[in-house]
């Protein structure tokens, strides 16, 4: 038997597996179809989940593990900032270790335990980096552009400017009003860049954002790999630089930002050292259910005998989120 946890990041959901504690790891190809059968919301396991987060050995010198990212479809995704906080916490658990760093797609990370946030409600701190604007790292054609910033792109969406960076993983950012935000404009673009377009060949996460007030946000996003999504901690650490990068007098660099999403809400810390930019990611990292299951089942992403137990963490985030301001009509809350 083996475990995996279901766990969240501001209500952005993971499965977490450690092919570690495995007799046999899945191959590329069990592991690309038990993430799209576990994460379906329909015939998934527990209402199903944006991703699996994978743990392996570490292949760089330095780090305690490797984290793997496997979006809904079966696509990979170079980092996740929610789930990292979420595979920190298992990290920190495992090894009893606060501080570490954990190898992802192109570099090692720092992450560190963090101050609960509320009574059993346990937080991460995340490095997001590497950041890129160059329109190969995205990437993205046609524009007309070789950086995105604060530009008009009338090709995706007349009327609105938008921001491109990678952190490393693509994003696509705009800020505007409240209607903009509550409209059907995102579901518009997400789709149509997700899909074959002329613009973004492999996709891109797309977010929006509503500035509520100095080092505060509120950002909504259509996830690459996945669609709608409650929160993306690469998208809210990307929109945090944006914010400082285009509203520089609302937006601070080396201060907390406050970044609310439909799932929470996480706190960034955008810094900008030796001419290289990187995000701070704080916020939750909650386990909701322990699931046992056997390496053969595990193998052939059969669920029909697994024995889950809940804990009583979700009861303790959903204490913690009810008490959050509500900015407009998306937040769960
Ligand atoms: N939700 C994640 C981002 C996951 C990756 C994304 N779907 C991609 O393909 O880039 C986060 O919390 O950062």
């Amino acid at each position: 038997m083996t475990t995996l946890y279901k766990v969240h990041g501001s209500q952005n959901h993971f499965f977490i597996l450690d092919q570690t504690e495995l007799n046999t790891p899945l191959s590329e190809s069990e592991l690309i179809t038990l993430t799209k059968k576990i994460t379906n919301p329909q015939n998934g396991l527990l209402n199903g989940a944006d991703g699996v987060l994978v743990i392996n050995k570490a292949t760089r010198d330095g780090a305690l593990a490797q984290m793997r990212v496997i979006n809904a479809d079966g696509s990979e995704a170079s980092m996740c900032g929610n789930g990292l906080r979420t595979v920190a916490r298992y990290l920190s658990e495992k090894y009893h270790q606060d501080s570490f760093l954990v190898d992802t797609m192109n570099s090692n990370l720092r992450v560190r335990k963090y101050d609960d946030l509320a009574v059993r409600v346990h937080a991460f701190a995340v490095e997001i980096s590497p950041v890129l604007f160059n329109k190969e790292a995205l990437p993205f054609q046609n524009l007309g552009h070789d950086r995105i910033i604060d530009q008009y792109l009338p090709e995706i969406y007349p009327g609105l400017r938008f921001t491109s960076l990678a952190v490393p993983n693509p994003h696509l950012i705009s800020f505007m009003n409240q209607a903009q935000i509550e409209s059907n404009i995102l579901k518009e673009v997400g789709e149509y860049l997700n899909n074959e377009n002329p613009y973004f060949s492999d996709g891109v996460n797309v977010n929006f954002v509503q500035i509520i007030g100095e080092n505060q946000l509120f950002v909504r996003t259509y996830e690459r790999g996945v669609g709608f999504t409650n929160a993306c901690g690469t998208g809210m650490s990307a929109s945090s630089l944006a914010f400082c990068l285009t509203h520089p007098k609302k937006g601070i660099f080396n201060q907390k930002i406050d970044v609310y999403n439909p799932g929470g809400k996480v706190q960034t810390i955008v810094h900008h050292e030796n001419h290289y930019y990187w995000i701070e990611l704080i916020g939750n990292a909650t386990f909701t259910d322990q699931i046992e299951i056997s390496e053969s089942d595990l193998h052939q992403a059969e669920f029909a005998n697994v024995k889950v137990k809940s804990t009583d963490e979700e009861k303790y985030y959903q204490q913690f989120s009810n008490h959050l301001p509500l900015f407009n009509n998306l937040q769960a809350n």
